[in-house]
């Protein structure tokens, strides 16, 4: 059913194309369905979007329904339960069938909602979501998150270079010297100062359907996720480079491109890139050959990274690591112009350990395996399980605490196992979360592991920290590092400690989103001089951390 999926399409591509959701789905001359239709079925599936998110994770549809996307389901969920019509699909439909099936268990969930809210009949319901709806929106402008967001485009030197960009499909652009004034020139061009093939357009500016775009000549990232690869500067000396959470390939594609402008470097794989995920490992399969960067890159689909084996001929000359792991996902723009969209989260796709299951479970992941992912559609971390939680975490703190404490616990996990590869002297951790628990602290708990002290790891200070990423201003939390580091000051001093970490924060007038981004280094050749604790039962607790392969 052509409304369904075009709505999802235009959910799934808002940070792609900007601009408003009326200009975004009337501005679009090619759909089959009544643009009215699909503006009103969006904007009132997001108004109810928070309420849907938790009615589809308490009935478990997207684990038995693999036909449906978190945004299909939330998009059918919203009209069988709040549309007059229903489901406006044939009733023997496959997205009718995949939504109606679960009638009695959605209505039931959504009846428990909207008495948890102590709403006593849907109207009332109904009046609360319109009037939370108007106060998100009002809240966003008066607190700055509706702030000039450009839409940043990252020029692929795996296909093309600045310069040719600048002189084919840029051509027609007027190059303008700040983000403000790029705000009030519809076909402005801003050269970032930080990274390099990094421009900035308006967002009122939809290259979405441009040719370069369709050859993957150019690729729509935020710049502050460009960060994580350019801090990260892999060289050919680093040997095998592991993305070790790649999907949906951003960051995979930009080590691809940095690898690739090197000239001394040569087209051969060296990105090794593991994915957990099997429908996000298709679309990262999709995105590397989309970037041209299939020599350089090698997928390991299906792959958790903890479960790689450091000590594996495969890996011995891992030199650098790039780790992207899930996270709360709170540093992510809302997507809308009138309220956020909360996406049900996708279950745990990691086969339920079981003695028989194996037939099953290899039946399944083929199932899963054969539904098509248009890379246009996923290529972004709002699919990823950490898709943005926060807001409705964050008004219920115990929620958020144990979140938060499960995140971290997985965050550190994927770090200390990085840290393992023999012969790897650079790492760099990132987030797309503005929480210090997911960021300054994992940082801090990963320098005082064993594992850490026991082959040097040491954070990545601002001074050897490439020009860019020097340069930039927005440094960690000093107050966060210090309380991190209570206890703890032989590892690092807080203040130089904070000033290594880089923060990006969204609503500023630079442009980005919430960021986080540290790198770890280590010296091969150097004696490792273990910190020395002041007390022991200081360090204890850390040393626990580790849960690595040393059996
Ligand atoms: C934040 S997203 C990564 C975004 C990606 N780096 C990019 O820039 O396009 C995190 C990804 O890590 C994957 N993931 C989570 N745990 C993993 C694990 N243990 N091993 C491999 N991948 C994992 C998730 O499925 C998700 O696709």
């Amino acid at each position: 059913m052509s409304l369904y999926y075009e709505a999802s399409d235009i959910l799934a591509n808002a940070e792609a194309k900007g601009g408003s959701l009326k200009n975004r789905i009337f501005g679009k001359k090619d759909l089959k369905s009544s643009p009215g239709a699909i503006f009103a079925l969006v904007a009132e599936t997001t108004k109810w979007s928070s309420v849907l998110k938790e009615v589809i994770e308490k009935a478990d549809i997207l684990k038995l329904e693999k036909k449906l996307t978190p945004t299909l389901a939330l998009l059918l969920a919203h009209d069988l339960i709040l549309a007059k019509k229903g489901v406006a699909a044939p009733k023997s439909h496959p997205l009718n069938l995949a939504i109606s099936r679960h009638k009695a268990r959605l209505n039931a969930e959504f009846t428990k909602c909207r008495i948890k809210g102590r709403f006593a009949t849907l109207d009332a319901f109904r009046i609360h979501i319109n009037a939370a709806a108007a106060d998100e929106s009002a809240e966003a402008t008066a607190n700055g998150t509706k702030a000039f967001h450009p839409r940043w485009v990252r020029v692929n030197a795996v296909r093309t270079t600045l310069a040719k960009a600048q002189s084919t499909f840029f051509a027609d652009f007027t190059q303008v010297s700040t983000l403000k004034e790029l705000s009030t020139t519809p076909k402005g061009l801003y050269l970032d100062e930080h990274i390099p093939d990094l421009v900035a357009i308006h967002p009122g500016i939809d290259l979405s359907k441009h040719a370069a775009y369709h050859a993957g000549e150019i690729i729509f990232q935020d710049k502050a996720s460009c960060f994580p690869a350019y801090l990260l500067d892999p060289t050919a000396k680093d040997g095998q480079v592991i993305d070790a959470c790649a999907a949906p390939g951003n960051k995979t594609t930009h080590l691809a491109a940095i690898l690739s402008s090197q000239k001394s470097y040569g087209l051969k794989a060296s990105v090794t890139a593991c994915e957990r995920n099997p429908i996000r490992a298709q679309t990262l399969e999709k995105m590397v050959k989309l970037a041209g960067a299939g020599k350089i890159i090698s997928v390991k689909a299906s792959q958790d990274f903890t479960k790689l084996d450091p000590r594996s001929q495969e890996f011995v000359d891992v030199g650098a690591l790039l780790l992207d792991p899930s996270c709360s996902g709170s540093g992510i723009i809302g997507r809308d112009d009138t309220a956020v969209l909360h996406l049900p989260s996708l279950p745990s796709t990691t086969p339920a350990p079981s003695s028989n299951s194996s037939k099953k479970r290899k039946r399944k992941t083929s199932a899963v395996a054969k539904i098509p992912v248009p890379v246009a559609a996923e290529t972004k971390d709002e699919l990823s399980e950490e898709t943005p939680q926060a807001a409705d975490l964050e008004n219920d703190e115990e929620k958020l605490k144990t979140r938060l404490e499960n995140l971290s616990g997985f965050q550190l996990k994927i770090v200390l196992h990085a840290f393992a590869f023999p012969a790897a002297t650079k790492v760099t951790y990132s987030t797309c979360s503005i929480h210090v628990e997911e960021n300054e602290s994992v940082v801090v708990r990963a320098l005082s592991s064993r594992i850490a002290r026991e082959r040097g790891w040491k954070i990545m200070k601002r001074e050897n920290q490439v020009d860019g990423m020097k340069k930039w201003a927005r440094r960690g939390d000093p107050e966060a590092s210090k309380v991190a580091l209570k206890g703890k000051e032989f590892l690092e001093d807080p203040t130089v400690l904070a000033d290594a970490c880089i923060r990006c924060e969204r609503g500023t007038d630079e442009g980005t989103m919430g960021f986080f981004v540290a790198g770890f280094v280590r010296d091969p050749d150097a004696d490792v001089v273990q910190p020395v604790a002041p007390k022991k039962e200081e360090s204890e607790g850390e040393d626990e951390e580790w849960g690595g392969f040393d059996e």
